[in-house]
């Protein structure tokens, strides 16, 4: 006699989707946004997100998941079960999802092998309910050892204000096109971005096909502003796309140089120019070997680096980068400055920028600027209105997580300004 077949609960499509978000980042480390252009095009849309939401809260609270599965395994279930337990119990203890719900779903994501395991651990779990998450250390247990190592000996104590403002999504910032108003609910920031709820989408909006705004996080906004382009200067934006600081600069009316080694990345920067009726000279090609007709008015430089200052909006991130990976960044981003300084003419500015908290992406810089020639031009806390704290003692731009905290916080970013003799 064969065993009765139960058609599969609904729901199922999307928790199968967020589990291959979960193997996809955790197990073979590609980016999040990748794995979910990579889920098959007939997922419903409201799936896809749905199993974006899940997917990402798992990995924000990757940490504290582990720690409450864990008395319930007495060996280390292979990755598809482990990946269906914490699919489960973010459910369960997170995301509201009703008990009977989230237990059958991870039940039928499970490899069959494994289906009585998930079965009786989800029902502990969803016994305990929400109080299992009581009492627990989040910020230390969501946040790998090495990064709290790292942040607590740059930023002391801040470090657990900054792991708790991973845990929750980030809000939606927009930069706006010079003249646009703001669309309605957005919150006006004092250094000129939108903002609005997390889960907005921008699609939606009334002026996104008009080219009114683009999408930028407030901190990652403000490289370009603190450069201040002038209309006409020659600037090039070298690392440009997807061309958030591109708009930026061209906006301001200079006629700007985006320089891009990635050809798929350069075609979103030229959607994105399109849609905002800007124009920028593009160029492909390696930034550390390129060399420009005539040198530059003005260079800013964002730099590829290890991004940990984006993980409340790229929570992959936190679980992708290894310690290894920020001396090789750093070293690449060496590499992108001297052949900045070289493109720059005399009496030239360059802003130098990384979305990273690690002090090895950005302080650690400013010897090696100097060894070039480079002399450094502090920013004054009056050049950034209503964030005077995120211009350091050094006169670096230095934003964390956890600025701005009861507005729903904004980037980590790094920047230092220079001038060329
Ligand atoms: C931090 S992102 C830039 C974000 C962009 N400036 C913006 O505001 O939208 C870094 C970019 O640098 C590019 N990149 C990395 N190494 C490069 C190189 N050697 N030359 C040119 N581009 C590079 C990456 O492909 C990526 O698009």
């Amino acid at each position: 006699m064969t065993a009765p077949t139960h058609p599969p609960p609904p729901g199922l499509p999307t928790r199968r989707a967020a589990r291959d978000l979960l193997t996809a980042t955790l197990e073979q480390r590609r980016p999040l946004e990748e794995a979910l252009e990579a889920l098959p095009a007939r997922l419903d849309p409201r799936d896809r997100a749905a199993a974006h939401r899940i997917a990402a809260t798992v990995l924000r609270r990757l940490g504290s998941l582990d720690e409450i599965l864990a008395p319930f395994l007495r060996k280390e279930p292979p990755p598809p079960a482990r990946h269906a337990l914490r699919i489960g119990a973010a459910e369960l203890l997170l995301l509201g999802t009703p008990p009977h719900a989230a237990v059958a779903t991870a039940v039928a994501l499970a490899p069959r092998a494994f289906a009585g395991l998930v079965n009786a651990v989800l029902r502990k779990v969803a016994a305990e309910g929400a109080a299992a998450l009581e009492g627990l250390d989040a910020a230390r247990l969501d946040t790998p050892p090495w990064l709290w190592a790292s942040w607590h000996a740059a930023y002391g104590p801040a470090v657990r204000a900054i792991a708790e403002a991973h845990r929750a999504p980030a809000p939606l910032d927009l930069t706006p096109a010079p003249g646009a108003s703001p669309p309605e609910g957005a919150e006006v920031l004092p250094t000129g971005s939108w903002r609005l709820s997390a889960g907005t989408r921008v699609t939606d909006l009334p002026g996104f096909a008009e080219g009114r705004f683009w999408v930028q996080d407030a901190a990652a906004a403000l490289p370009a502003l603190l450069l201040a382009p002038r209309p006409g200067e020659r600037i090039a934006d070298l690392c440009a796309a997807p061309g958030g600081k591109t708009a930026q600069l061209a906006a301001a009316g200079a006629e700007v140089t985006a320089v891009e080694r990635d050809a798929r990345r350069l075609d979103r920067l030229r959607e994105n120019l399109a849609r905002l009726r800007l124009r920028a000279t593009i160029v492909q090609a390696d930034a550390a070997a390129w060399t420009p007709d005539a040198p530059f008015d003005a260079i800013l430089l964002d730099a590829p680096c290890t991004a940990t200052g984006t993980i409340r909006r790229h929570p992959d991130v936190a679980h992708a980068k290894r310690p290894r990976d920020v001396p090789a960044a750093a070293e690449a981003q060496a590499r992108l400055l001297a052949a900045a300084a070289r493109m720059l003419r005399p009496g030239g500015r360059l802003v130098f920028a990384t979305c990273s908290l690690q002090p090895e992406e950005g302080e650690a810089h400013l010897p090696r600027a100097a060894a070039l020639g480079l002399v450094h031009k502090p920013f004054l806390p009056a050049e950034l209105p209503g964030l005077p704290e995120a211009i350091t003692p050094a006169g670096c731009l230095r934003t964390r997580p956890d600025f701005w905290a009861g507005r729903g916080g904004m980037d980590g970013f790094f920047a230092a300004r220079f001038r060329r003799p």
